[in-house]
């Protein structure tokens, strides 16, 4: 008794059709409603759509098997090529982006050349190597962008889809030519049941693919949302509060650390005098400029209007005081330039060490705050260290350098 399949290749076809069509509606929900990434959604809509006329068309080929062919391998190719541009606009690929179009425009002029001569079998071949040359495209991509972001385990599987697809159509573009293979791709002039289970689940692979990297490419964006303040681009409260947790218990394991809280001077002047737009700027000179006195490690965050915090792993106090004093130094020496106007910007900068026993990091703030509140006190554009006393700033002998219109 011979065994029967389990599946024959009309139902597999049927169900691959059900699948596309409703790979389509997700797409375009994930794309037009929720607007993630639209064009790739909408590439990626595109690609299914394709694959859904493929199958819904294929009976009807049979009648013109040389036309048959060249609508297939036309269909193939545009599939894959939509595919391969949702890759790409999601991996926010640069170099090289018009490779997909040039080989994908190449096999299409192939294809009708061979219809034309009535070569079938040409066309089909010519289908089966651009989806090679463009799925070895995406992985290529994918290695260029992303394979050092991502755990290494995590960029093979995303690539596996791709590699199985091209191998897939290396194999099928070789069966023309080797006839005991074709016959298990191809009878009748239609496709097995083998042909739209592996065309199947390989492009529900590559799909699969697209989705987690979309999914990734939104979650890190959220992250960034949230640990990015949007205006300046130093670290947001929210991730300023998880950094000084964690460098106090890294205190606890015997690594120190020291702590500015800096406060720009008569901001609020500086907002009525020249407007908002210019206090915006203003604060991303700031950063900007501060952001070249610090280190990597060093972790510079936005706290509040114009209160700036930086934690310093590995720095005691005296270290501590005089990168305060590069930052105000450096800002108090460079006013913003804002359409012809030199508009001069100081800040005044507390500096302290954790409070012993901390947990929550909210003593340690308060020290620091206090030293803020007497660099204020002690007249502004000066840095006031913990258990030292206040010195008003030198700024290059100057005093404290107000902003225009200050008192
Ligand atoms: N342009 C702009 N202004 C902001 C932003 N956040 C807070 N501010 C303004 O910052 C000003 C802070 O003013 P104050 O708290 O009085 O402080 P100050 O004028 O710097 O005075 P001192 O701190 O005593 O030197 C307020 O006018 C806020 O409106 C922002 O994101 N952009």
């Amino acid at each position: 008794m011979s065994a029967q399949p389990y599946f024959d290749a009309v139902t597999l076809a049927q169900a691959m059709a059900i699948f596309n069509a409703y790979s389509v509606v997700v797409w375009l929900v994930l794309g037009e409603l929720f607007r993630i990434s639209p064009q790739a959604c909408r590439a990626m809509a595109l690609g299914h759509a394709l694959r859904l006329v493929t199958v819904l068309v294929g009976p009807l080929l049979l009648a013109a098997p040389v036309l048959g062919s060249l609508v297939f391998a036309w269909l193939s190719i545009g599939s894959t090529l939509a595919l391969v541009i949702a890759w790409q606009r999601i991996l926010q690929v640069r170099k090289g982006r018009r490779l997909p179009w040039a080989v994908a425009g190449l096999a299409a002029v192939v294809v009708l050349v061979s219809g034309i001569v009535g070569r079938g079998d040409v066309a089909r071949l010519a289908a089966g190597l651009c989806l090679v040359i463009l799925t070895a495209d995406a992985c290529v991509q994918l290695r260029r962008t992303l394979w050092r972001r991502l755990p290494l385990g995590v960029s093979l599987g995303l690539a596996l889809p791709f590699v199985g697809w091209a191998v897939y159509g290396l194999v099928r573009s070789a069966a023309f030519y080797v006839p005991a293979w074709g016959e298990h791709f191809m009878q009748q002039g239609q496709p097995t049941a083998l042909t739209i289970a592996l065309s199947w689940l390989l492009h529900a692979g590559v799909s699969l693919s697209v989705l987690i990297l979309l999914l990734w490419r939104l979650v890190s964006r959220v992250q960034t949302l949230v640990r990015l303040d949007g205006l300046t681009g130093a670290l947001s409260r929210r991730a300023f509060e998880s950094a000084l947790l964690t460098a106090l218990a890294w205190l606890r394991r015997g690594r120190p650390f020291a702590l500015v809280m800096i406060d720009i001077d008569f901001f609020k002047r500086i907002n009525d005098q020249h407007g908002h737009a210019v206090g915006d700027a203003a604060l991303k000179h700031c950063v900007r400029l501060w952001r070249s006195s610090l280190r990597e490690s060093d972790q510079l965050a936005r706290i509040g209007g114009e209160e700036f915090c930086v934690v310093l792993p590995g720095a005691d106090l005296t270290l501590a005081a005089s990168i305060a004093e590069r930052m105000r130094s450096r800002l108090a020496q460079t006013p913003l330039r804002w359409k012809g106007l030199s508009i001069p910007i100081t800040a005044s900068f507390g500096v302290a060490l954790p409070a012993t026993g901390d947990e929550t990091g909210d003593a340690t703030l308060a020290r620091v705050d206090a030293e803020l509140y007497r660099a204020k006190a002690a007249g502004r554009n000066c840095v006031c260290v913990a258990g030292e006393p206040a010195q008003a700033a030198e700024a290059g002998g100057s005093g404290p350098a107000l902003p225009e219109g200050a008192a």
